[in-house]
């Protein structure tokens, strides 16, 4: 099996990572034009957060979010934690808004509570809030882990634009998109759309807890990671610029000090922008050949503000989807 994954994003990497473990043979090659430290993935704040992605049937991200938590979890455990920097952290998520998504869905963590009224003064626009336990996952560090396990085992790379699905056509037996937002120019998606993101990254080492309030669109979260301490954020959807803004950043760093003060004293070490990449709803799907895509493709994009929360979850269904095919074929030779 000769398969294709563009994009060496948390999403393609994870991918290609989750095939090789079930197809140790298959010829894998990643073909992208920017790699760890220059993807998207690689400036998230990147706390496993299971909140609304678009339409996303709630099933399913509980599906995607359970298998990444247990990966996650597994992965803090194991002396691959070290390289691999993914980190557990307890903090305090305080939000407005009673629906649904309101409670974090924290897989069983039994050190979870509501917090005090004490606690909820720290956030003045919240009406309810919890204590709990997450993961950060430094991405600078957890993509270059990934690339090492997927080239260890006989992974190719190739640095290279793709402008169109069909040059892939027949070099690769199925290609898998993880392309993110440039869907929307690769496959001319209309469905996708940026969210414009920006974080500003402060030394302040005496921060231990994270920090996290949402109010509608607004969020603001203080995620303490083991290089520096990630302040975000801002949500503009359909806000294209990749330019960092200084009444922006001003904006978030003023909020960031309004739940904890000390952040005065932090000293600033850079910040950034990035796009999410936001869909009406998560593509993940086979799409089987046809004039339009001369191959078959797996699409794995659109995973908004929770592309770390989802990533091996969904990583999982592009392996099952593979398998599907993988049973097709042997039926169709029998
Ligand atoms: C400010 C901010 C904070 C965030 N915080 C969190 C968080 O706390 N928790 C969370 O779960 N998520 C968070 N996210 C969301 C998360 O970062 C994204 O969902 C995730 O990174 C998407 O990963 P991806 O692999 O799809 O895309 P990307 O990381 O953008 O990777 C796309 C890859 O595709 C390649 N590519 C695209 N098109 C082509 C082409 N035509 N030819 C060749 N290569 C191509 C690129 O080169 C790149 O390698 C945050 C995002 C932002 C911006």
């Amino acid at each position: 099996m000769k398969i294709c994954v563009i994009g060496a994003g948390v999403i393609g990497m994870s991918s290609a990572v989750r095939i090789q473990d079930r197809y140790p043979s298959a010829d894998i090659t990643i073909i992208a034009d920017m790699f760890s430290p220059n993807t998207t993935s690689d400036g998230a704040g990147a706390i496993f957060e299971v909140y609304a992605v678009g339409n996303t049937p709630v099933d399913l991200l509980e599906k995607w979010g359970k298998e990444t938590w247990d990966h996650l979890k597994n992965l803090t455990f194991s002396v691959e934690a070290a390289s691999a920097r993914v980190q557990q952290v307890s903090g305090y998520w305080a939000t407005d808004c009673l629906d649904e998504y309101s409670q974090v869905n924290i897989h069983g963590d039994v050190s979870s509570r509501v917090l005090t009224k004490e606690e909820m003064k720290l956030f003045p626009k919240a009406r309810w809030g919890q204590f709990f336990t997450s993961y950060l996952v430094d991405c600078t560090s957890y993509l270059p882990w990934l690339m090492k396990r997927y080239t260890d085992r006989g992974g190719k790379i190739i640095n290279r634009t793709i402008q169109t699905l069909n040059e892939l056509y027949p070099l690769y037996d199925i290609i898998i998109n993880c392309s993110g937002l440039r869907s929307y120019q690769l496959l001319d998606d209309k469905d996708v759309f940026p969210i414009r993101g920006e974080t500003i990254r402060v030394h302040a080492p005496w921060i231990k807890h994270f920090y996290s309030q949402d109010i509608g669109d607004e969020v603001t979260y203080i995620l303490p990671g083991s290089k520096n301490v990630v302040l975000g954020g801002t949500y503009q959807k359909d806000n294209w610029n990749i330019y960092s803004h200084r009444e922006d950043r001003l904006a978030l760093f003023e909020r960031c000090c309004q739940i904890l003060p000390s952040l005065k004293m932090a000293t600033v070490d850079h910040s950034w922008v990035g796009l999410r990449p936001g869909r009406k709803s998560i593509r993940l799907e086979l799409e089987p050949a046809s004039q339009h895509t001369k191959c078959r493709v797996i699409h794995n994009y659109g995973h908004g503000g929770g592309g770390i929360t989802l990533h091996w979850g969904c990583a999982q269904t592009v392996v099952d989807l593979i398998q599907d095919i993988d049973n097709t074929t042997v039926n169709s030779k029998l």
